[in-house]
């Protein structure tokens, strides 16, 4: 087996030592064939509804260390070989916190067509994404030096996270710092819609004055159902009961109401009750074309239908067909199957064949998925993403990740000098925590963390009394073992 450009530099001695070429180099294993495709990479709805957060830790970057004494810097790398690629225009408070640390960072404006992505991202280290760049196995596996995507929003469906897990790629996301954005979004909607505020704006710019009161309403009073009660529909159901709604809820879990919302059984009881239906879904099987003909017809005369979760979620021809019937009176989407790679491209049939009948439409409001482009969603989830990059970049810490377990282990501190952090994703097979820990038997195991998910497991241990030239040895022999998928050793 090749020695890495890691263990060179491991053995160069690390920070500011002799120039590795791709400081964080790793060899995939191709070895592994265990498909259980039971296991669900979803951020929903099993996950937890808030992560832990560091940003109150004092440093971002470092654990707080029980003893007070001052936390160590992990880096067996030198910052400006990290390469970190940052597609769909993330944030410049993102990239701001990777330049901080001294990493090569290239930022683009726009998504990058698939062949293009796979020359792109060969030599990268760390991804940074939003929603449209679809990172399927085909580009990941073209990634050879990759170590960790950041998704700089929500939803992860565009990420091949089973993969990404099973190769060592760990995923992260901003679970919640746009919902606010995005639950405003809909309050806008909701009385646009009511009102065909669109309509009469577009009137007027075309210097049409046409003043009617006909099938436009309050929303005092009328039934709101959303469908997908998580962080944006329950922050949602907040507020549009102080604007006089009902909320009804349908949501595969069972969940605590704000307020006096009532959640319901079923998707047709949902449909049958609401004025305005609002979907909240995260993109799954379950979840596709989930508002279709059938759903449109069980929805009531004159009912207005939002979606700004994903564009699988709503059968957008069957929607056509509702709202030129006159079921549906109105409609807003942000959310599209297929949508432009950037800002200045066009929105035609080329991308969606229904696209111009779409655009034809009364009383539509269609948006180009900027549910969670605001200056405060956009800013937070730039910090917040790209601290999980440089924590995990760092140190190994996966608190965060939709696809790996869990594991952190305290910050090592500058009082344990010969103290090394090793980290070794493997296949989640029996016996090697037994054979890993016979590799690292000639060190004391300060402390060590272990945990699974699916097919892959991830450990983490600080062992003390390791010697520069020792960390050689230990990493070639991690190496070693069948199990392997990445090897990093911290120090
Ligand atoms: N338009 C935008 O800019 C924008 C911004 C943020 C998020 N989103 C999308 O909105 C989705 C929802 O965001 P969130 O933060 O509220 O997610 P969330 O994970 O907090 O909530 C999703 C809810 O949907 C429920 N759910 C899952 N499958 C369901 C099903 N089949 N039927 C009914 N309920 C189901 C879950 O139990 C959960 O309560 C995201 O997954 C993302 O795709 C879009
Ligand atoms: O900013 C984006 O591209 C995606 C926004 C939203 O869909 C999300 O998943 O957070």
């Amino acid at each position: 087996m090749a020695v890495s450009a890691l263990t060179e530099n491991l053995k160069n001695g690390g920070v500011g030592r002799d120039i590795p070429q791709n400081p964080l180099t790793r060899e995939v294993s191709r070895s592994i064939t265990h498909q259980r495709s039971s296991f669900s990479y979803s951020t929903s709805p099993e996950a937890a509804r808030h992560r832990p957060s560091f940003h109150e830790s004092g440093s971002p970057f470092l654990i707080r260390t029980m003893t007070g004494a001052a936390p160590k810097k992990l880096q067996p790398f030198r910052e400006q070989d990290i390469k970190i690629l940052l597609l769909e225009n993330v944030n410049k408070t993102g990239q701001d916190v990777l330049r901080e640390q001294g990493y090569q960072v290239e930022a683009l404006k726009s998504s990058l067509p698939e062949d293009q992505l796979i020359e792109k991202i060969k030599d990268v280290h760390v991804l940074g994404i939003r929603s449209k760049t679809k990172l399927n196995s085909r580009v990941l596996a073209a990634a050879k030096n990759l170590i960790v995507v950041g998704c700089f929003c929500i939803g992860t469906n565009q990420v091949d996270l089973k993969y990404a897990a099973d190769h060592g790629i760990c995923v992260f996301n901003s679970p919640f710092s746009n919902s606010r954005s995005v639950a405003e979004l809909i309050i806008a909607e909701i009385i646009c819609l009511a009102r065909q505020l669109g309509d009469r704006s577009n009137e007027m710019h075309q210097g049409i004055w046409n003043k009617v009161s006909a099938k436009c309403w309050e929303v005092r009073g009328k039934t709101l159902g959303i469908v997908g009660y998580g962080h944006i529909g329950s922050q949602l159901s907040v507020l549009t009961e102080s604007m006089g709604m009902r909320v009804i809820y349908y949501d595969v879990v069972n969940l605590m109401s704000m307020g006096t919302a009532h959640q319901v059984s079923s998707l047709d009881e949902l449909l049958k009750g609401a004025d305005f239906v609002t979907c909240h879904v995260p993109e799954l099987p379950e979840t596709k074309n989930m508002i279709s003909t059938k759903e449109f017809e069980q929805m009531k005369q004159g009912s207005y239908l939002i979606n700004a979760s994903r564009g699988s979620v709503v059968d957008i021809p069957a929607l056509i067909e509702a709202m030129k019937s006159g079921k549906i009176a109105g409609a807003a989407l942000d959310v599209y199957p297929s949508e432009p790679a950037g800002n200045g491209d066009y929105f035609t049939n080329d991308l969606n064949s229904w696209a111009e009948d779409l655009r034809r439409l009364k009383n539509i409001i269609l948006t180009p998925h900027i549910g969670g482009s605001t200056e405060e969603a956009q800013s937070a989830i730039g910090v917040e993403v790209a601290e999980s990059l440089v924590r995990y970049v760092n140190e190994g810490v996966t608190i965060g990740a939709v696809n790996m377990p869990e594991v952190t282990l305290r910050s090592l501190t500058m009082d344990e000098p010969d103290h090394a952090r090793v980290i070794f994703i493997h296949q989640n097979v029996p016996g090697v925590l037994g054979r890993v820990n016979k590799v690292l038997s000639d060190h004391n195991v300060d402390k060590q963390m272990s945990d699974s998910r699916g097919d892959m497991a991830y450990m983490m241990a600080d062992i003390s009394n390791v010697k520069q030239a020792e960390i050689d040895t230990l990493y070639r022999d991690l190496e070693g073992l069948k199990e392997r998928i990445i090897t990093r050793i911290l120090y």
